[in-house]
């Protein structure tokens, strides 16, 4: 199913209910620190595992105690969707489960 690239408006208002999350380019971006290396690399199987329901993933990156994601649509050309936004959400609700800030 195709996904429509939101406008400036729709993703700013988006990211205004996502505080952490901001623009880095043409992405969609957070940093989550968390309390050990173990912490954070459970956080990853979690979103991977979250990444897998959506059949939607972020470029997630797995630091010492961080896990950093960006998220765009590729089948989009690249352009920011619902479906960067959802993913994004479902990592908010994650996260206070893992510790994460
Ligand atoms: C076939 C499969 O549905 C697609 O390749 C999915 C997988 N995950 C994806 N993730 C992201 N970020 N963008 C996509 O367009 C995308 N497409």
């Amino acid at each position: 199913m195709p996904v429509e690239a939101l406008s400036q408006k729709e993703i700013e208002d988006r990211l205004a209910e996502l505080p952490g999350w901001s623009l880095d380019g043409d992405r969609i971006a957070r940093t989550y620190r968390l309390a050990s290396h173990f912490a954070a690399t459970a956080m990853v199987v979690h979103i991977a595992r979250t990444q897998e329901e959506l059949d939607h993933h972020s470029d997630l990156t797995l630091g010492y105690n961080t896990v950093s994601l960006t998220v765009h649509t590729h089948s989009a050309g690249g352009a920011l969707t619902e479906k960067d936004f959802e993913l994004a959400r479902r990592v908010e609700e994650l996260a206070p489960g893992h510790g994460a800030s």
